[in-house]
């Protein structure tokens, strides 16, 4: 592998007597790492359901090493939802930053969404995720992630910060900015980023993260944490961009967060570097900072953040609901009492997260949990609700076991044939699971399931 020049001779003047064994790391492979959703399932459960050997990453309590690539990204597992495949050390600023139940947490350049999945695991479901990506086809990817997730209290954005900053200023109690950057640490990984790097480098990229952090201090509550990462080794990007930040915000200070033996230190207190002649991962950097003051940390008490109470909280009209989603909805206990945060948009009802401003001029995908849509009065549940949804909260359900062919036949589109144990399902909405776990629904009629699985999400 080619490195180019004024890149190497940073890494040996970066690394000193180190970077002969960084370099050796080139032909070594990457490591392959998952991510355990345990808002679905626990990590003990999980190793005793998966038929994958997978060996822990000592850095986080829910990631794991393992090797069958391909095997692992096309298991029914997968498909329901109960992992994530990122790479070990991505695995660092999610784990960092401390969310806690009932939070507003913003992720701003979160696409295609493996911390943001992380967070939203960690949040539960009180508070709020906002997940940003200033591309629109990127954020595309992020929802489909968050669906797949399970997580219903979230707002899918993809604006600018500076537009954000109109609807949110000092609204957020967490914030996690994994910045766009020259993706130093990635080359071993995907040799392409070289080119890229050769094409725009670290000062490109320093211009944009700092333009993102002047928003997002602003758009942090007082006494709220944020957590800035890149998976490049520059300090333009890095270090110099934290002393920018704390510069222009003497509110702002470098908190310390939960290292591990084989990180690094870095030139500032408290931050992590990640080198991957040290870790079985890649290169990456993560800074912990808090704001000044102290923070309410909830959004329904009475100091509604100031920008929310200028541009007004949302008000929840009284709606009338077709009554076919009102008896589809009566089956689960789960949302009986929440019909009043439910809206209808253009016959989709949502499940809608609470005090969210009016945001007509926002440009979002999601704002809350897609129910499902009304057809010439009939409903017909979303795929995202089937994923949010437990087994025991639906009360016909049908579980394929994972090494059953009928699971991957589902998950491709096709009818699925019952047995004649199955036959008793009644005709009507099934949720269909594998081991135990959602995948999607399904229409019982005559000995067969006909197939609703979501066609965007279809195997191919
Ligand atoms: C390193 S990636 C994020 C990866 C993501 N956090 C994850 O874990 O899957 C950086 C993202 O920042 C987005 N981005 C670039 N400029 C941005 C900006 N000014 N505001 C918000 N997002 C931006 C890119 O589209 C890209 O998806």
């Amino acid at each position: 592998m080619k490195l180019p020049q004024s890149f190497t001779s940073s890494m040996r003047e970066l690394l000193g007597t180190e970077y002969e064994e960084y370099l050796a790391c080139f032909d070594e492979p990457s490591a392959r790492g998952l991510r355990v959703n345990t808002s679905k399932i626990s990590v003990e459960d999980f190793l005793k359901l998966t038929p994958f050997a997978l060996e822990p990453i000592p850095w986080t309590k829910n990631g794991f090493y393992y090797s069958e690539d391909d095997a692992v990204t096309k298991h029914p597992h997968y498909y329901a939802g109960l992992y994530y495949i990122q790479e070990p050390s991505a695995m660092i600023p999610a784990s960092r930053l401390p969310v806690e139940p009932g939070d507003w947490v913003l992720d701003l350049c979160a696409a295609p969404g493996g911390k943001a999945t992380e967070l939203a695991v960690r949040l539960g479901e009180n508070g709020l995720l906002a997940a940003n990506d200033i591309s629109n086809s990127r954020a595309k990817g992020l929802l489909k992630n968050l669906e797949l997730f399970g997580c219903g209290n979230m707002l899918v954005l993809s604006e600018s910060p500076e537009k954000l900053l109109e609807y949110f200023e000092e609204c957020f109690d967490k914030i996690l900015i994994d910045a766009p950057c020259s993706g130093e640490g990635m080359f071993r990984r995907e040799p392409s980023m070289i080119k890229s790097w050769e094409n725009r480098g670290p000062e490109y990229y320093a211009g944009i993260q700092r333009e993102i952090l002047r928003c997002a201090v602003k758009l942090l509550r007082p006494g709220g944490k944020l957590l800035y990462s890149t998976c490049t080794f520059s300090e333009i990007e890095n270090e110099q961009t934290i002393l920018r930040l704390l510069d222009g915000s003497p509110d702002m200070m470098l908190i310390p967060m939960k290292g591990y033996e084989s990180f690094s230190k870095s030139r500032l207190p408290h931050c992590i570097r990640v080198y991957p002649h040290k870790v079985r991962g890649e290169g990456h950097f993560a800074a912990l900072l808090q704001k000044e003051g102290t923070t309410c940390g909830c959004q329904t008490k009475e100091t509604t953040p100031k920008n929310l109470r200028k541009s007004g909280i949302q008000k929840t009209e009284t709606q009338k609901f077709p009554a076919d989603f009102l008896e589809f909805l009566a089956q689960i206990p789960r949302l009986k009492n929440r019909l009043g945060q439910m809206k209808i948009r253009r016959n989709r009802i949502y499940l809608m997260p609470e005090h969210l401003p009016d945001m007509s001029s926002l440009r979002f995908l999601r704002t809350g949990l897609l129910m499902g849509e009304c057809v010439r009065n009939r409903f017909e549940p979303s795929q995202a609700l089937a994923m949010w949804l437990t087994k025991d909260d639906f009360p016909q359900t049908l579980s394929l076991a994972s090494d059953d062919d009928r699971a991957i036949r589902y998950l491709k589109g096709e009818s699925v044939a019952l047995t004649e144990e199955e036959a008793h399902l009644k005709k009507g909405w099934v949720l269909v699971c594998t081991d135990g776990y959602p995948l999607g629904w399904a229409k019982a009629a005559g000995g067969m399931l006909k197939n609703k699985y979501y066609p965007g999400w279809r195997v191919q």
